[in-house]
């Protein structure tokens, strides 16, 4: 590989083809640019059929975040009958060129674009059962010893078509193996620098402390506050480290917190059990799917409804 290529992005025209060991791939689309490279939609040139493809500049010196994700989707892959893990289809890298690329299921709109979309937070319950999913997903990493680290509802996606009931976990770029190979939990580093996304972030996080399984459960929590409050996380919008983590201490003593929703004591049941929890902790999800679905009564809906942008 060339060393010339390395600070540059891959980019891809339309109709550019690929060829792998498998088939060739042809360009559609860019889909998205993240942390580390770009995903496009691509065609398989022999079925005519859609998926997305990831590529990744190789670096010499930077451990390759696509690797980590190919070795996660491997771990899961069939996790439960409607994994919400996208199928590895093909994988490779073009050492002449300086990339790698994987291609995996094509998944439908992101949670955050959905929401986007229809300018308002969703229903409760398919704000709940989504974020169930959402849940689900991180519960199946867990289970492989890894903690996801940036939870939020640009991360997740509905499934394409038929699958649109379904809800993906997408981006392992900054995942972390918090399991050594004697299966122990590893000692927590005595300071660790911020990860992740500043709205989403657990307070230990902010507090720059080793994250555990419960953060990410409590950055799912304000991923389930973003979908289903009616005025949004109340720290929308503020840049600020110090002053999110200080709103994100007090919206758990503060009555408003739920204001518009029906269910706000089951709520506030989850984030109190989260807050109990400790680095070394397994969480009991299913007292949180349990509560859900309390709260999915309390809102006098469905779990298993159509979800609002199947029924728009
Ligand atoms: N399997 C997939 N099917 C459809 N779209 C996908 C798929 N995987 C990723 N995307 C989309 O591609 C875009 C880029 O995704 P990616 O996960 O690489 O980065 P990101 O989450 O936007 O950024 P970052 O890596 O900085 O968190 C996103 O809009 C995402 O929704």
């Amino acid at each position: 590989m060339s060393e010339d290529y390395e600070d540059e992005e891959v980019e891809f025209k339309s109709n550019t083809e690929i060829t792998s060991k498998k088939t060739t791939w042809v360009i559609d689309k860019l889909l998205g640019e993240g942390g580390f490279g770009a995903v496009y939609k691509v065609k398989d040139k022999q079925s005519g059929k859609f998926y997305a493809m990831k590529v990744e500049r190789k670096q010499e010196k930077k451990p390759s975040k696509l690797k980590m994700e190919i070795a996660i989707l491997k771990l899961v892959a069939s996790e439960r009958k409607n994994s919400h893990f996208t199928e590895i289809v093909d994988r490779g890298k073009k050492d002449k060129e300086g990339y790698f690329f994987l291609v995996m299921e094509l998944a439908g709109s992101s949670l955050a674009d959905l929401k986007k979309k229809r300018a308002k937070a969703f229903s409760a319950p398919t704000g709940l059962s989504v974020s169930q999913q959402c849940l689900e997903a991180c519960q199946d990493l867990h289970k492989y010893g890894f903690i996801h680290r940036d939870l939020k509802p640009a991360n997740y996606a509905c499934g394409a078509d038929k699958k649109a009931h379904t809800i993906y976990i997408l981006d392992f770029g900054i995942s972390r193996k918090i399991i050594n190979d004697r299966k122990e939990l590893k000692t927590p580093r005595v300071t660790c620098r911020f990860k992740g996304t500043l709205k989403f972030a657990s307070l230990a996080c902010h507090k720059n402390q080793e994250l555990g399984w419960k953060d990410d459960c409590e950055s799912w929590f304000y991923l389930l506050m973003e979908l289903i409050l009616p005025a949004g996380l109340p720290w929308k919008g503020i840049s600020d480290k110090g002053t999110v983590s200080k709103m994100k201490e007090e919206v758990r003593s503060k009555k408003e917190t739920y204001l518009g929703i029906k269910c706000g004591a089951e709520l506030e049941k989850i984030i109190l059990y989260l807050d109990q929890l400790q680095y070394q902790d397994h969480v009991d999800y299913q007292y949180i799917y349990k509560t859900l679905n309390e709260a999915c009564s309390t809102c006098g809906g469905r779990m298993d409804a159509p979800y609002d942008w199947e029924k728009e």
